[in-house]
């Protein structure tokens, strides 16, 4: 079976829950304690999709400001970007209009964009109505879904979405940008000074933490 390396980097808010997203799709599990990401981290998980194999490799980006300028070079080569907002902050959902905004000017020309509006299970505290984005979703062709961390929803169809709108391996040989297949790595960020690897299964690793530009 083909293996299909997919760089995939999550932007948005701090504080929006993207790093409890990868840890639920990645681990299955949820941390109401979790720090805020410093610099970026990254983990991998590979799913059967079709007769393919899609190894994700998944970089977690730091939400707060003065983490800001690293940015690029997480998109830089992705496959996708996931953009998060919460849907308790209407602040968060301006943010990631930004993020469409910068992704369009300096991303990978045909990156798959997918929004991310999570903690659905506070929809008391909503803020952005699902209509809303959903229909700003639609006007820049993203994907859309609401999701929580927490409760486990729609967590694992955001990358099955995400596999669906890969292009096929002959259109990428044919040139097409914005996706890579097995040189995924190549233009990533340089090393990761810190690394404290938790639980690792099989098919799973997770290097965290701080990681500097060269
Ligand atoms: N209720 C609820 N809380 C969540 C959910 N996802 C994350 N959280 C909480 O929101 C807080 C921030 O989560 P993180 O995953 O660290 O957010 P982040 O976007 O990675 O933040 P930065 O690393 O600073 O960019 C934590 O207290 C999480 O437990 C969710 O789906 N529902």
């Amino acid at each position: 079976m083909a293996l299909r390396e997919l760089k995939v980097c999550l932007l948005g808010d701090t504080g929006v829950g993207k790093s409890s997203i990868v840890w639920r799709f990645v681990e299955d599990s949820f941390d109401p304690n979790i720090n805020p990401t410093i610099g970026a981290s990254f983990m991998t998980k590979t799913v059967q999709y079709q007769n393919e194999l899609h190894k994700f490799l998944i970089w977690d980006t730091a939400g707060q400001e003065r983490f800001r300028a690293l940015a690029p070079m997480y998109y830089r080569g992705s496959a996708a970007a996931i953009i998060v907002y919460d849907i308790t902050k209407e602040e968060s959902f301006q943010t990631l209009k930004n993020w469409v905004k910068e992704l369009r000017q300096h991303g990978p020309p045909n990156i798959v964009v997918a929004i991310a509006g999570n903690k659905c299970d506070l929809s008391d505290a909503r803020e952005v109505t699902e209509k809303d984005a959903k229909d700003y979703a639609d006007s820049i062709h993203a994907i859309f879904v609401e999701t929580s961390a927490k409760n486990a929803i729609n967590i694992n169809e955001v990358f099955i979405e995400i596999s669906q709108r890969i292009p096929a391996v002959d259109s990428g040989r044919r040139g097409r940008e914005g996706f890579q297949t097995a040189p995924a790595a190549v233009g990533d960020p340089p090393h990761l000074l810190l690394m404290t690897t938790p639980r690792v299964s099989p098919e799973t690793t997770r290097r965290p933490s701080n990681i500097q530009p060269e």
